[in-house]
């Protein structure tokens, strides 16, 4: 009877221990049903998790409505609140203990009900293994296969056949630890198994805990289902936020507010500032010298009486000079009849016909009577002048077009005189090569030339002396060929400025030996300082010899 009694206490108390089991850990449950399946004839068969799973859900649908009342009214060492845990009232209601963080979590009444089922099923056990008692078969097999369908008790009650082997095995006092052990790692395989079915679980889980009333469930599966949760959390966390975007940071190389002194770009930016800075102080300092140019008194006079610099049709007019005529400022004033227009100096009135024309040295004509070259950059009014000077407009081509003259043009004025047009020299719509060749061709005619008495080396007022002038300049010293500076279009700047550019390039050939004084001031539009130009060069006509 003491052996009865002994193996009554055993029984109940590892059933006992399944059953808590089964109540607080679904993760146990699950391990079970997925060990094991009921067929239906009394045989316990292995089936797949997933179908599994469903099952179960599908039979507690299906299943007889179960409140938590009786799990809460049943308490035993695993279901038991501890402080800190919610705990679930007789009716359905969660009572929080708030004073520490809970420490167990819901579930839903279909574990809730299969706690119950539990119950049920521990009775029939029961019942069996006293039968077993009188048989005392043992079948270990058996015996590990209805622990784990005993500890699982999660659907069908076992019959016939199984309630037999469930005897058996309570009968042959084995453990069950390895049943248990296996819920355990079925609990933490769980765990390792893909994330989409662990997501799947937990969303099951979460529809069930809106659904259902709530019973707490033990430490293990807590930690489990929350780690699960967390990760899910966690995946969905990070499938839900948009993908960060790389932060790519633009430089604005001109915004050096937030610079540091010794950054690249800035020591960059400043320095070419710097240089740019300096650029423009030297070019104000250009204009700041030019503007500081006191003209004498001599070329200023010179300047108003000849009307020389940008001037207002008005102010003409008022000094008697007849606009509408061409270069009226070359004409007498308050004369009106083409007897007043006619050119005083003799040498002047004589036609103006062109003989010859050279690219190159061994073309050059003759020297048969004294000559007049005029020379200067492209663009600056040779060939205008030349017109002017004569008043014989269209003999000599003129062209808005730098570059018109490309060879060294002769014009006979009359007996007395020759005028020679020369090509250009710096920019004009031509080739490189051939510019060089204007250039070289020059210098050789102003170098060697037999009969040249006198260069007008024009300069172009807006903008005065440029290198290459000064290059040509420098060659007629050594060649000591007679050079006067003319500075032509005086009507495209401001008087003062005339007298300026005059003052400055005086004093910068002051110790020039053949440049020959005064600087001639000139306007081939609207006539200024002709006549003063065509009086200085008659002189040449009169006592040159050749
Ligand atoms: N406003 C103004 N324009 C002028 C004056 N002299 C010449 N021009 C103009 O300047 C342009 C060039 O004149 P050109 O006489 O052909 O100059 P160039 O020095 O012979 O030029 P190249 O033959 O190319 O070397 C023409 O459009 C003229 O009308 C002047 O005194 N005042
Ligand atoms: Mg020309």
């Amino acid at each position: 009877m003491s052996g009865e009694s002994n193996l009554r206490y055993r029984l109940s108390k590892r059933l006992k221990l399944a059953s808590g089991r089964s109540k607080n850990s679904k993760d146990g449950n699950r391990k079970v049903e997925s060990t094991l399946s009921n067929d239906g004839k009394g045989k316990l068969k292995p089936m797949s998790y997933d179908r599994k799973t469903k099952r179960v859900y599908a039979e507690h649908d299906t299943d007889e409505e179960v409140t938590s009342s009786g799990n809460a009214k049943a308490p035993n060492r695993k279901t038991s609140f501890k402080r800190g845990q919610n705990q679930v009232k007789g009716d359905g209601k969660v009572q929080t203990n708030k004073k520490k963080s809970p420490r167990s979590i819901w579930v839903s009444s279909k574990i809730e009900n299969s706690t119950t089922e539990t119950k049920q099923s521990y009775r029939k056990l029961k019942d069996a293994a006293d039968r077993a008692r009188a048989s005392n078969r043992t079948n270990a097999k058996e015996v590990d296969e209805m622990d784990v369908g005993v500890t699982g008790l999660m659907k069908k009650r076992p019959k016939g056949k199984l309630k037999d082997t469930v005897d058996n095995a309570w009968a042959s006092n084995r453990t069950k630890t390895k049943g248990v052990d296996e819920m355990d790692v079925g609990g933490i395989s769980s765990l390792k198994k893909p994330s989409k079915i662990k997501s799947d679980k937990i969303k099951r889980l979460d529809q069930c805990q809106e659904k259902s009333p709530y019973v707490s469930i033990s430490k293990s599966a807590k930690k489990n289902v929350r780690g699960k949760r967390a990760l899910d959390d966690d995946s969905k966390v990070l499938d839900d936020q948009p993908k960060k975007k790389k932060r790519v940071i633009r430089i604005d190389r001109h915004d050096t507010s937030n610079k540091r002194l010794d950054d690249g770009i800035v020591i960059n930016e400043s320095t070419k500032e710097k240089e740019k800075d300096l650029e423009k102080k030297n070019e104000m300092s250009r204009n700041a010298q030019f503007r500081a140019i006191q003209p004498s008194p001599s070329i200023l006079t010179y300047v108003e009486d000849n009307f020389l610099g940008r001037r207002r049709l008005i102010e003409l007019r008022r000094a008697g000079y007849n606009i509408e005529l061409s270069a009226p400022l070359d004409n007498i004033p308050f004369s009106t009849s083409s007897e007043r227009e006619r050119i005083e100096d003799s040498a002047f009135r004589n036609k103006l016909t062109f003989f010859a024309a050279a690219k190159s040295s061994s073309s050059f004509p003759p020297p048969e009577l004294p000559e007049i070259a005029f020379a200067g950059r492209s663009n600056v009014g040779k060939s205008s002048l030349l017109n002017a000077l004569t008043r014989q407009w269209g003999v000599v081509r003129t062209s808005d077009k730098p570059g018109l003259t490309q060879s060294i043009n002769f014009f006979n004025l009359g007996s007395k005189l020759c005028l020679v047009d020369l090509p250009g020299y710096g920019f004009a719509y031509a080739k490189e090569e051939v510019k060089d060749a204007w250039e070289e061709l020059v210098k050789e005619y102003v170098s060697t030339r037999v009969g040249l008495k006198r260069v007008c080396l024009l300069v172009d007022t807006k903008w005065g002396m440029k290198p290459r002038d000064h290059e040509l300049i420098n060659l007629m010293e050594r060649s000591q060929t007679k050079y006067q500076i003319v500075l032509t279009k005086t009507d495209m700047v401001f008087p003062i400025d005339v007298a300026r550019h005059a003052m400055q390039i005086e004093e910068s050939l002051k110790a020039n030996k053949s440049v020959v004084q005064p600087l001639m001031m000139v306007s081939s539009k609207s006539g200024a300082g002709i006549r003063s130009l065509r009086t200085v060069l008659s002189k040449i006509a009169r006592f040159a010899k050749l």
